[in-house]
């Protein structure tokens, strides 16, 4: 460890842990585990493990999850670009699991960015129902945008708003809601020698008192009947069993259920809690001494069928849905449409409702849930970008690419993932080549990895420039 651990948290886990503590202090000295979700929006793992450079051993209490060798480097891979993966510790791989959201369910990850659990909801709803990816700080939005469009996600709305204006607008809403909470960070400090600095008592506090306004915020946003996961990175009893026993007993509709994989975890501790409050047992502790991982918390529970719907009535009356028609929608259509019959002929009929196309300034998206009230509320995504309409011509977007399989396009440039080739147009730089003029899809191994755009003999690159490779 470059840091070491603060007196005051090792003198509080050798009082809870007693004669566990060594094993778990003695986790410190060894190297953090990683591990990699592969993203079956793109492909089967069956199918990512026949092409992985990577030696790979399956995590327990995910499918799609994998632990990786400290040498290999899967973020420096084109595979990563194409999203063909998320990386993600695998301990942090048990909170989405646990929400068990569905296709065609409406979904809500509350505390999202840079968009692990959300990339990992939207692989388990397979591209169907809507799923709202929120992140309050609007520095930390960028990175969460970005993971949704590289990994193909089709049908999820980013916010950038406080849990309170969510709860606002959308009362008695969701069927599922992971809160992800902002925590002490304590299953960081392996890691990130940096979370050991941020650390201290007082934020451990703070954390707990911030994460029962979370809570508070969604237990109103979430549909009687609906199912809440709430987590953690911190080992403290205050912002995990605490922070739960403080919700349950001011939301009495509320009542823990067991978690999937239940057998592969630790019991979350009731001695922890205020013992009078009700049994957090059925939370589940993921300890960086018994398991491959960082360290996690999580707890499951379900808002009663019967809960009083008054709140709905109190809510702000329901506006109609915008006609599909407003200022320059027709020319947008007729862009988008001339393009999809140009450069993506075999599209079928995906993103064929007029209805869902939505234009922001100059900008277009394809909402998975047309009519759906976003006035007002921060956005940075209103669902798949589509584009950019430059002189009613539609300039197609890298989410676009990323989104859509190689056979819907009419030209597809493929490099395999060795091929140098594909290195300079990661890097930006235009290809000599001679093809037929047009937008092209630029593959790796047949997977979609961004746009070019042939003519004249090259190939001009539109890999955005904020990703490209140094
Ligand atoms: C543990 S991180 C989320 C990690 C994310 N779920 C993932 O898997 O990639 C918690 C997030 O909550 C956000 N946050 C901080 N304060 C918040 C608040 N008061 N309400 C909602 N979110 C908050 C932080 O900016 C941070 O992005």
């Amino acid at each position: 460890m470059k840091n070491p651990l603060p007196a005051a948290f090792t003198a509080r886990m050798q009082a809870l842990l007693q004669d566990e503590y060594e094993a778990f202090i003695a986790s410190y000295e060894e190297a953090a585990s990683h591990g990699l979700r592969i993203n079956p929006l793109k492909l089967a793992p069956a199918d990512f493990l026949s092409l992985s450079p990577f030696s790979l051993e399956p995590v327990e209490w995910c499918p799609n999850g994998f632990c990786y060798r400290e040498g290999d480097r899967p973020g420096k891979h084109p595979y990563h670009s194409a999203g063909l993966y998320y990386l993600q510790e695998p301990s942090a791989m048990s909170p989405a699991e646990a929400l068990e959201a569905l296709p065609g369910e409406t979904v809500l990850d509350l505390c999202a960015a840079p968009g692990g659990k959300t990339t990992q909801l939207a692989a388990a709803m397979k591209g169907s129902g809507l799923l709202i990816a929120n992140e309050i700080h609007p520095s930390r939005v960028k990175a969460l945008s970005e993971n949704v469009e590289r990994l193909g996600i089709t049908n999820a709305i980013v916010t950038n708003e406080t849990p309170e204006r969510l709860a606002e607008r959308f009362p008695l809403f969701f069927d599922r809601i992971l809160v992800d909470a902002p925590c002490s960070g304590e299953g960081m400090f392996r890691k990130l020698p940096e979370a050991v600095e941020e650390w201290s008592p007082e934020k451990v506090t703070e954390c707990h008192l911030m994460q029962l306004d979370i809570l508070d915020a969604a237990s109103a946003m979430l549909k009687p009947g609906g199912t809440l996961v709430y987590s953690t990175c911190t080992f403290a009893p205050l912002e995990n069993e605490q922070s739960v026993a403080a919700f349950l007993q001011r939301h009495p509709e509320f009542g823990m259920i067991p978690l999937p994989s239940a057998d592969l975890y630790s019991p979350g501790e009731p001695k922890w809690a205020d013992p009078s409050l009700q049994d957090v047992s059925l939370a589940a502790r993921l300890w960086p001494h018994k398991l491959r991982g960082e360290g996690h918390f999580v707890a499951k529970l379900r808002k009663s069928a019967e809960t009083d719907t008054a709140e709905l009535s109190r809510s702000r009356p329901k506006k109609k849905a915008k006609p599909a028609s407003f200022a320059g929608k027709k020319e947008a259509v007729a862009s988008w449409q001339s393009f999809v019959r140009e450069a993506l002929p075999n599209l079928g009929d995906l993103y064929a409702d007029d209805s869902a196309l939505l234009l922001f300034g100059d900008q277009l998206y394809y909402t998975p849930r047309p009519g759906l009230d976003l006035d007002g509320l921060r956005i940075n995504r209103a669902g798949l970008h589509l584009g950019t309409l430059k002189k009613n011509r539609l300039e197609p977007s890298h989410a676009l690419a990323l989104a859509v399989c190689a056979e819907a396009a009419a030209r597809v440039t493929s490099f395999s993932a060795a091929d140098p080739d594909l290195i300079r147009y990661l890097k930006g730089e235009a290809l000599s080549r001679e093809g037929e003029a047009g937008w092209t899809l630029v593959c790796v191994d047949g997977f979609p990895i961004g746009w070019g755009k042939q003519a004249d003999g090259q190939l001009k690159n539109h890999y955005p420039k904020g990703l490209r490779w140094l």
